[in-house]
């Protein structure tokens, strides 16, 4: 398989207002094209600094962020992000069609090429039906269906979403977790998922990435051998998955405590 995000010894620090916070100092990780990575950390360990440094919207301080070969300076045209933050992320004087369309009349498609991207996706996150309404007469669920559709229209390589089901109650992010599994299998994307939630991590992940606190580095990668089909009831009451979640829960009550991975060589 084919490394087609490559981050090595990426660091942040924020600096302004008379001081510094070192927000991560070290990172280092590889995801294969096609993979299902989820990130987890505890609050404030730097997990939407990781995303957005990954994604090009904040410059690092140090290391490195490749993507399939080139280097990230700026928001690579590969790349799709979808926040938690629905809300904000569509016009709400657009309808929900062209809130879709959007990136790809930038990406300077045609009007017809466009509509056929834009209604196949909505489509495929079973929102066909409200294209031609706007955003602020869909339920949050739904908000956040559209936003994905607009990620997906665009056909990015890698999918990176953060925190993206933080907002929605329990049973809509049931449907919208399924939902990314289904579409992660179709389409084929590598997706990179950060939450703060450990039973979805270990749900939606192929392997998940535990991040120490501040200032962050890897603390452990852990595969997940769960089978590849998963339903919210078979596969959360499976022994493995408890197994699974256990593990990351007292991974992260130890970076909570401080815990951090010897540095290499000593
Ligand atoms: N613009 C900024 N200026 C200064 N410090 C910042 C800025 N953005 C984030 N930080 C700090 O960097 C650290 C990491 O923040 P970040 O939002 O990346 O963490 P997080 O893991 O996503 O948190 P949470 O799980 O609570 O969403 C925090 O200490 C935060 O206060």
């Amino acid at each position: 398989m084919s490394v087609i995000l490559d981050v090595d010894g990426l660091a942040k620090t924020y600096t302004g207002h008379g001081r510094e916070v070192e927000a991560i100092r070290d990172l280092t990780f590889r995801i294969h094209k096609g993979e299902l990575v989820c990130i987890v950390g505890p609050s404030g360990a730097g997990k939407t600094t990781l995303l957005r440094c990954v994604a090009g919207l904040l410059g690092a301080s140090g290391g490195t962020v490749v993507l399939d070969g080139s280097t990230v300076t700026q928001p690579p045209p590969g790349m799709a992000v979808v926040f938690q933050e629905y809300g904000r992320s569509l016009f709400p004087w657009l309808t929900v069609r062209k809130n879709v369309e959007l990136p790809l009349r930038e990406k300077g498609l045609g009007r017809a090429e466009r509509t056929a991207k834009a209604d196949a996706a909505l489509d495929a996150v079973g929102l066909r039906d409200s294209a031609d309404a706007h955003p602020w007469q869909l339920s949050g669920g739904m908000q956040q269906r559209v936003a994905i559709a607009r990620a997906i229209a665009y056909e990015p390589s890698v999918l990176l979403m953060d925190e993206p089901f933080a907002a929605v109650d329990a049973q809509t992010r049931a449907d919208l977790e399924d939902l990314v599994r289904r579409l992660w299998h179709q389409l084929g994307v590598t997706v990179l998922f950060v939450t703060h939630d450990i039973d979805e991590s270990v749900y939606l992940g192929q392997r998940v990435l535990v991040l120490s606190n501040r200032p962050t580095v890897v603390l452990e990668d852990v595969p997940i051998d769960l089978p590849d089909e998963r339903d919210q009831l078979g596969t959360r009451s499976s022994a493995r998955f408890a197994e699974l979640r256990s593990h990351v829960y007292e991974l992260i009550q130890q970076a909570k405590k401080g815990h951090r991975p010897e540095p290499a060589g000593v």
